[in-house]
């Protein structure tokens, strides 16, 4: 029996869950600033601005020497293996701009999406190879939580029952590695927007695919206090004609959390997947103030709805350096207070703020 072989000793438990309960803490979330190298092209070509390796160090420079204030809305930041080892322009690294503010780092540590052959156009996740190496050196390198994002589509016959279950299972091993080597895994299994669904559709869907992940990680002996969820909220997709108010879709999206996730899980934090930056801010404040019993921390792991207003009040200019982190600061506390169920929208939110964010058949 499992129980006479434990995975983890109970240093090891200690240590997990308290760095999973830090990032979540008081209402403060995740900064998702992990974008490859490919993804961050994509968005500083919206704001026509070459990606170049010191483009991307100088917007994320702009981020992170942001007030320490900001320690009070983002609890963690989540890097891509270039960021981690970027320096600012005195020469000091970000992961220790990030420690010094309180803010615990996290490396994405998948490595894309592989085809599943025989299935409509559905996807795996590579990087389990060498992966427990990789993560020892990062601990050693002052990160304590990674991110692993599965792909999973609504469409004709998608997800198939292989998709679901290659993915949660691949999640679970990496979760299990992650803990191994003292990273809290961040678990993503992301059913994308894309598709003309309605709501409902994607609740069965999430469903599934939570319930999947939930028995794979119980599988794999992944001790669940040391972990946290990033969803998506369920929505409907992004072609589909009829709308939903927050409040439904945090009915939604918290009925589906309640049918499959443990109560031992100490955070869900949502990721944005293309909704507006206040739409996201809006859902999440709807998805706290949901009347169903909520046992974990509903927080976010925003990519594209912290960084968009900021991205565009940059544009690739030093001088537009305090407008830029402005508009970071503004998402990060609006966000901290959606994670609390106390923000209210002042209606003063720039043009950026209010556009969608969605790009169809985004690759990451
Ligand atoms: O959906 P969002 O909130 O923009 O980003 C969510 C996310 O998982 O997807 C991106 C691509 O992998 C990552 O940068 C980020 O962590």
């Amino acid at each position: 029996m499992a129980h006479k072989f434990p995975a983890l000793t109970a240093d090891q438990k200690k240590e997990l869950s308290e760095i999973a309960q830090r990032i979540v803490a008081n209402g403060k979330g995740i900064l998702a600033a992990d974008e490859s190298v490919g993804t961050m092209g994509n968005r500083l070509q919206r704001i026509n601005v070459e990606n170049t390796e010191e483009n991307r160090r100088q917007f994320r420079e702009i981020l992170f020497t942001v007030d320490n204030s900001v320690s009070q809305s983002i609890g963690g930041v989540i890097l891509f293996h270039e960021t981690l080892y970027q320096k600012d322009s005195q020469g000091k690294l970000f992961r220790d701009i990030l420690k010094e503010k309180g803010i615990v780092v996290g490396i994405k540590l998948d490595q894309g999406t592989a085809p599943l052959a025989g299935t409509n156009k559905e996807t795996t996740i590579q990087g389990l190879d060498g992966l427990s190496q990789r993560c020892a050196q990062y601990k050693k390198d002052g990160v304590d939580f990674g991110k692993w994002r599965a792909v999973l589509r609504i469409d004709n016959q998608c997800p198939s029952a292989l998709a679901i279950q290659e993915n949660a299972n691949a999640l679970a091993r990496y979760a299990s590695i992650c803990q191994q080597n003292g990273l809290v895994p961040i678990v993503e299994p992301e059913v994308i927007p894309d598709g003309d669904h309605d709501m409902e559709h994607c609740l069965y869907v999430t469903e599934k695919v939570l319930a999947a992940v939930y028995k794979a990680l119980n599988d794999h002996h992944v001790y669940l206090e040391g972990t946290l969820l990033k969803p998506n909220m369920v929505t409907a997709g992004h072609a589909c004609t009829k709308k939903y108010t927050p409040e439904q879709v945090a009915m939604a999206t918290v009925t589906a959390l309640h049918r499959t996730v443990p109560a031992a899980v100490p955070g869900i934090c949502f990721l944005s997947g293309g909704m507006s930056e206040e739409d996201a801010t809006l859902n999440l404040n709807a998805i706290n103030l949901c009347p169903l019993p909520k046992p974990w921390k509903l927080s976010f792991s925003y990519g594209r709805a912290l960084q968009a207003s900021a991205l565009a009040a940059w544009g690739g200019k030093a001088a537009n350096k305090k407008a830029t982190q402005e508009a970071f600061m503004k998402r990060a506390v609006a966000n901290c207070q959606a994670a609390k169920g106390k923000y209210t929208s002042t209606g003063s939110s720039g043009a950026a703020s209010t556009q969608s964010l969605f790009t169809a058949n985004y690759t990451y």
